[in-house]
């Protein structure tokens, strides 16, 4: 069983499907989900969600973050306009474990019209048990910060 984790799970109308399949894989993985919303079909617009789950993950409320909306592309900008998010759209396993092996990425973000289960699945394990490897890798994201 892995250490549990706290997080963050974030969609718009076009994500909250996908999401909250999400929040029972990781139900049952053993992690600790917290759903900041949409809950319904109902229009709502991604930059609200984005900055509510950038909030959530760089105040340390959360460890990481899944948010999603119909491309993973909108709601990505509007994580990453919140400082210490990093936020990443990935559309395989791969590109998520490289998100977080050299961009330290605390939010994965997946286009819920763009990508099947399978490949949402896959991104959301790579995600999760991968490690930033630091190294060359955290003098990149350190400037970041740097104004
Ligand atoms: O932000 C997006 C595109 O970059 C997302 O895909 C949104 O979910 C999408 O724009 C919502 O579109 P809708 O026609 O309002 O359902």
């Amino acid at each position: 069983m892995p250490t549990p984790l706290r997080i963050a799970l974030a969609a718009d109308h076009a994500g909250y499907l996908l999401k909250d399949k999400i929040r029972i894989w990781l139900e049952e993985m053993g992690h600790e989900p917290i759903d900041l919303g949409t809950n319904s079909n109902d229009s709502v617009d991604w930059p609200d969600f984005g900055r509510r789950i950038g909030q959530a993950v760089a105040s340390g409320e959360a460890a990481l973050g899944v948010a999603i909306c119909g491309s993973g592309i909108g709601i990505s900008i509007a994580a990453n306009k919140v400082a210490g998010a990093r936020a990443a759209n990935c559309t395989s396993g791969l590109m998520a474990r490289l998100s977080r092996q050299h961009n330290d990425a605390n939010i994965l973000c997946l286009g819920e019209r763009l990508i099947g289960e399978a490949t949402a699945r896959d991104a959301l394990n790579e995600f999760i048990s991968t490690d930033f490897e630091g190294g060359r890798h955290q003098r990149r994201v350190d400037m970041l910060d740097q104004g």
